[in-house]
């Protein structure tokens, strides 16, 4: 019987509820299948909106306690998905969600978005040298779709993994791991056009009380087909998805196979969930995309696609030849 439990997944996320939306079927699969899944997340969402008119009170406009509570939202949506490792970044309140790009809570003293990289980098090089994973998943360098604590999570989390390598570097946060795979969260321009066609032949408002539909780039890191490199098909784990997302009830109203935000705006609930792998030698055969973040990892206690990497090297990764792209 494999060891199921040496695969260890961490990912890094911005606000409560980016995990569940990016990868809920992802976390539920690899936590169901015996692998360590562990969360950080970087802020509290203290500058979301609110979508229950019951609980308009909590906004930071008026009582300003979102925070705290979108805080046991993501218990509850850890425990949806059977996640029972997830970690506040520097503990509870220390970055604070920095609003939309270009409003003035972007320049508050705590604001995540406006914190030296390398001060929250250290926090999260301790969790590194702890958890010691194989892979990391975070968001490409735009955030998805340009929100400051994304565009600052992918920030810290790269220069964590790079920080976490290093010998030289702050051996009281533990003995150095080097990341063997950075992943980051991604969809295929197809696989959205598709969805969000349906999306347009669904009567308004429906349960969701949506007012439309979102538009294609409203959805974190569409990109074309080429860059996908990697697939996991979630879809049995729909239901703890749904039940993560609700659970975030604040920013999140489902309904099906699909949600709205606080906009409103309707857009596709995916359970394949999609990445491109950033850094590392991708496990799949030349040409095909991998079903499994751990493929070709040997000693991960899991490799569906069995053989060893064929040597097919993501951007980025430290020494690599060059080989890059969609050769991946
Ligand atoms: C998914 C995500 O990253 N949500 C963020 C985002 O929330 C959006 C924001 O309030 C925007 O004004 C709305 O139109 C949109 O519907 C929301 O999803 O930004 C918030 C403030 O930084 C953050 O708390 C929330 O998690
Ligand atoms: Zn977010």
């Amino acid at each position: 019987m494999k060891d199921l439990s040496a695969r260890r997944l961490l990912l890094v996320h911005a606000h409560p509820d980016d995990e569940s939306i990016n990868n809920g079927a992802t976390m539920a699969l690899y936590a169901a299948t015996g692998a360590q899944v562990t969360l950080v997340t970087c802020t509290l969402g203290e500058e979301g909106e609110v979508i229950p008119p019951g609980l308009a009170h909590l906004a930071p406009d008026r009582e300003d306690r979102l925070g705290p509570h979108r805080r046991a939202e993501l218990a509850a949506a850890m425990k949806e998905l059977g996640v029972a490792d997830h970690r506040l970044l520097g503990g509870a309140g220390r970055f604070r969600d920095s609003g939309m790009m270009g409003v003035e809570q972007n320049r508050r003293e705590r604001a995540f978005w406006r914190t030296p990289v390398d001060e929250a980098a250290g926090y999260l090089v301790e969790i590194i040298r702890s958890v010691r994973p194989q892979v990391l998943v975070t968001y490409d360098p735009d955030g998805g779709y340009g929100h400051p604590d994304h565009i600052q999570t992918h920030r810290v989390a790269v220069r964590a993994a790079d920080l976490a390598a290093e010998r030289a570097y702050r051996r009281d946060l533990g003995d150095p791991h080097t990341i063997d795979k950075i992943y980051w969260n991604r969809v295929p321009r197809p696989v959205a056009e598709e969805r969000f066609a349906a999306l347009r032949g669904v009567p308004l408002p429906g349960p969701a009380g949506a007012l439309g539909v979102g538009a294609i780039d409203d959805v974190p890191g569409v990109v074309d087909d080429a860059r996908i490199t990697t697939e996991i098909d979630g879809s049995a784990h729909a239901a703890r998805k749904a039940a993560a997302m609700r659970a975030h009830a604040t920013q999140i109203t489902v309904d099906g196979d699909r949600f709205v935000l606080s906009n409103l705006l309707l857009q596709p609930l995916f359970t394949t969930e999609y990445y491109e792998l950033a850094q590392g030698v991708s496990g799949a055969p030349a040409g095909e995309r991998e079903r499994d973040l751990f493929a070709g990892l040997a000693g991960a206690g899991s490799s569906p696609d069995g053989g060893p990497a064929d040597g097919r090297t993501a951007p980025g990764t430290p020494g690599a030849s060059g080989a890059v792209g969609a050769a991946v």
